[in-house]
């Protein structure tokens, strides 16, 4: 943002009617949001940066629209602009508080202490009153940033405010994507003032290499039409590897995920004691029954052909004593997808390997770290895509912003999901969803990488459903599959 507003300044437009374009949308948003027939006391925070700026026009806008505005601004030295909107707020009566307290009684705060120009950790004193500010129940609207986030990171700098809802000025920032910030950002908002489209192609590139997923994106993959003349075997072939008798409701569900996507052949390959349960649940799918381990685990997977499958899903309840299992896959040149214990397993071979068809992992933060120790995973999008270019596979890190990243650099974002997800079985649903959507798009010869992401969309879109009619308690993952074809119909 820094290089992109640098040449709309080089390019003629004063820094000053830029900062006032801003505000004023920002001040009309919030008067939108907040209708003086609502509430009438305001308080402001202003930093000594161009936020604070920010703040000051805001304070003065609402001024003039009747509100009673208090700022707060613990800063001796601010940035030119800003002290010459500090003053001009000042010569029109508004008051400025010394103590942070006398801002309890305030219906509303507006949060303009720091924006994407915080450099160091806070300190004293500004940290004690975003803590004060914090214990308030007062609602916070954050312009830009929450005051104390690391703007790409998400990492609280000391003590971060805690916003109620957080107006994200021109383009999102990388902070909004980065699950630790969400708790500090609230209602996150877009406001939008017109960056010229040429500026940000020339700092981003004309494809930005993080995508945030949405709806359309998801729409242009999803294969919801049909040839008029087709048979199953065209329709992709998916080959689920899962189950053991511990674990018998991991194979089921990635069963029914599987289902959930459309694909024309399943096939699920079990434990032999596993076969009554899953032909019971899933008459539609071919139960191929494997030989098992003293445990309950597949012993191997006898003689099957893996070359006739389009994909191949393995990982759901197989135990990590499903190791060899886990070798023929990784040797079969076909799409895989490792989930769960599979990925474990693989942490414990030592090694990733080349595969010549694609390989997408599903780690959540857990088996994240057992397979890439060596990444750091404060950052979640540097680490995901240090981990696909290390792995040369594709990574979907499971998350609040679950995040999917492929080895050419390239990394999609599901900005919409619900901790509704956050439940057994949940996982199990995705992979079986996916092998499908894989399977199917191998089939028809379409790109592959972009159906990992439409597959966590068009889960995320079902738990949001789900959570919206049956509440966020009432998910389970077995309900969550029967979510799955009506989040696409909505
Ligand atoms: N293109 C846009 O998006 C526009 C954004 N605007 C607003 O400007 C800010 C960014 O302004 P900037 O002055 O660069 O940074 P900040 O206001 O975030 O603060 C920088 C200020 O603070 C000092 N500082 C940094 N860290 C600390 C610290 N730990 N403790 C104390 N002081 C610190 C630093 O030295 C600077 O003086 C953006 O977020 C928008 O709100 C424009 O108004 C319009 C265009
Ligand atoms: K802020």
């Amino acid at each position: 943002m820094r290089d992109i507003e640098g040449r709309v300044f080089a390019a003629g437009m004063p820094v000053a009617a830029l900062m006032e374009k801003v505000a004023g949308k920002i001040s009309q948003r919030i008067q939108a949001l907040y209708p003086l027939s609502k509430l009438q006391r305001v308080g402001i925070l202003v930093g000594p940066g161009h936020n604070g700026g920010d703040a000051l026009v805001v304070a003065r806008e609402l001024h003039f629209s009747g509100y009673q505005v208090l700022i707060y601004c613990p800063f001796s030295k601010l940035k030119d602009l800003t002290a010459q909107h500090a003053q001009y707020t000042k010569s029109l009566g508004i008051r400025f508080v010394e103590r942070v307290d006398l801002l309890c009684d305030c219906q509303l705060l507006i949060d303009g202490l720091f924006g994407f120009g915080l450099e160091r950790s806070l300190s004293e004193p500004i940290t004690m009153a975003i803590e004060q500010l914090n214990c308030c129940s007062t609602p916070i609207i954050s312009i830009d940033l929450p005051s104390g986030l690391h703007t790409d990171t998400g990492e609280v700098m000391g003590k971060a405010i805690r916003a109620s809802r957080t107006l994200c000025l021109g383009l999102w920032k990388l902070a909004f994507l980065q699950d630790r910030a969400l708790d500090y950002i609230g209602e996150a908002e877009l406001i939008d003032f017109d960056l010229p489209l040429t500026d940000i192609e020339a700092v981003l590139g004309s494809l930005p290499d993080v995508t945030r997923f949405t709806t359309d994106l998801a729409h242009s993959s999803l294969p919801l039409h049909r040839p008029p003349v087709t048979h199953k075997y065209q329709q992709g072939h998916l080959l689920l590897i899962c189950g053991s008798r511990q674990y018998a409701g991991g194979a089921i569900l990635a069963g029914l995920g599987a289902r959930g996507s459309g694909v024309g052949m399943l096939s699920i390959a079990v434990p032999t004691s596993l076969k009554p349960i899953l032909t019971a649940k899933l008459p539609e799918a071919l139960v191929i029954e494997c030989p098992e381990t003293e445990t309950g685990a597949i012993a191997h997977l006898r003689d099957l052909d893996l070359a006739k499958y389009s994909a191949i899903a393995c990982g759901c309840g197989i135990t990590q004593d499903a190791i060899t299992v886990v070798q023929s896959v990784l040797a079969a040149e076909k799409p895989l997808i490792l989930d769960a214990d599979a990925l474990n397993i693989l942490a414990s071979l030592g090694e990733i390997p080349r595969r010549q068809s694609l390989t997408i992992l599903t780690p959540h933060a857990g088996e994240f770290k057992r397979l890439f120790p060596q990444i750091n995973l404060n950052n979640r999008i540097n680490a995901s895509c240090q981990a696909a270019s290390e792995s040369s596979a594709v990574v979907l890190l499971k998350g609040a912003r679950t995040i999917i990243a492929r080895p050419n650099g390239k990394v999609d974002i599901i900005v919409e999901s619900t901790p509704a997800l956050a439940r057994g079985g949940s996982g199990d649903v995705l992979t079986g969803l996916m092998g499908g959507l894989i399977a199917l798009a191998n089939c028809a010869q379409k790109p592959l990488e972009s159906m990992v992401a439409t597959a966590a969309w068009w889960h995320a879109q079902a738990a949001i459903l789900a959570a919206r009619e049956r509440t966020e308690l009432g998910v389970d993952a077995h309900t969550l599959t029967e979510y799955l074809i009506r989040a696409i119909l909505s």
